[in-house]
């Protein structure tokens, strides 16, 4: 499916345009539907753009937040994608939000991903929203080049939900949503910063291993549309 870049002249402006198309879809399908469902990405670039979305006027009390990704740390902990959301996200407006968490207090990670592949499978499918970041590696969501779950994480006939990554680059296990559950959002977006981020998706976007750069898989193979959110 086909990518549209958009470029922005600062971070700032991005957060506010993204922030926008995101609020006016997640109330499109509240007034289609009744209801409305987000998943969003963790690491540092989101940050201001959550900043801003948790401001804008939607029935935010009928929308379900989740993660595309966790690292299998409780919520308390300074890495966990969760603490993100949290802080940036279910604030102001968006506080009457329902989030659903990947972590799960169990004795291993592959239980968890049980339980959350359980828990999650309440939100209504597909995503209205997915929003994914990049690594400088080529991963998204916790697609990490060699991870150890890679091949069936990417595997489009791996049935939604979410299964466990290990890899060199991850630190510790993760979480993730499976390719099968994000490509086919409503609003399926790509969101990236820095003339770095803009080098590693020209790579990616040229010919080569999906397994050597991840994000091709969503590049070349997502049913939906992918919009990239790019500022320098
Ligand atoms: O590990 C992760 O990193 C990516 C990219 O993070 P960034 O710090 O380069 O913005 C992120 O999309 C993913 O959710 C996160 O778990």
């Amino acid at each position: 499916m086909a990518s549209t870049l958009h470029s922005f002249a600062s971070p700032a402006d991005l957060a506010g345009s993204l922030a926008d198309k995101v609020a006016d879809t997640l109330s499109a399908a509240i007034s289609a539907r009744g209801t409305a469902s987000i998943a969003v990405s963790g690491g540092s670039t989101p940050k201001a753009f959550f900043q801003v979305l948790s401001t804008r006027d939607i029935a935010w009390d009928k929308v379900t937040i989740t993660l595309v990704d966790e690292r299998f740390v409780p919520a308390d902990n300074a890495r966990s994608n969760h603490m993100l959301v949290d802080a940036n996200l279910l604030q102001n407006k968006a506080k009457s939000a329902r989030f659903v968490p990947l972590y799960q207090p169990a004795a291993s990670v592959e239980e968890a991903a049980r339980l959350a592949t359980e828990k999650s499978a309440e939100i209504g499918i597909p995503f209205d929203v997915v929003i994914l970041g990049m690594g400088g590696d080529g991963h998204t969501a916790s697609f990490f080049p060699g991870g150890s779950n890679l091949a069936t994480a990417l595997d489009a006939s791996t049935p939604r939900g979410i299964i466990t990554m290990e890899a060199e680059g991850a630190g510790e296990p993760r979480l993730t949503f499976t390719f099968s559950s994000l490509q086919d959002a409503a609003l399926l977006v790509l969101h990236i910063e820095g003339e770095g981020k803009k080098d590693v998706l020209a790579k990616a976007e040229g010919s080569g291993d999906e397994a050597d750069m991840p994000i091709r898989a969503i590049l070349r193979r997502a049913t939906s549309p992918v919009e990239i959110y790019w500022a320098p």
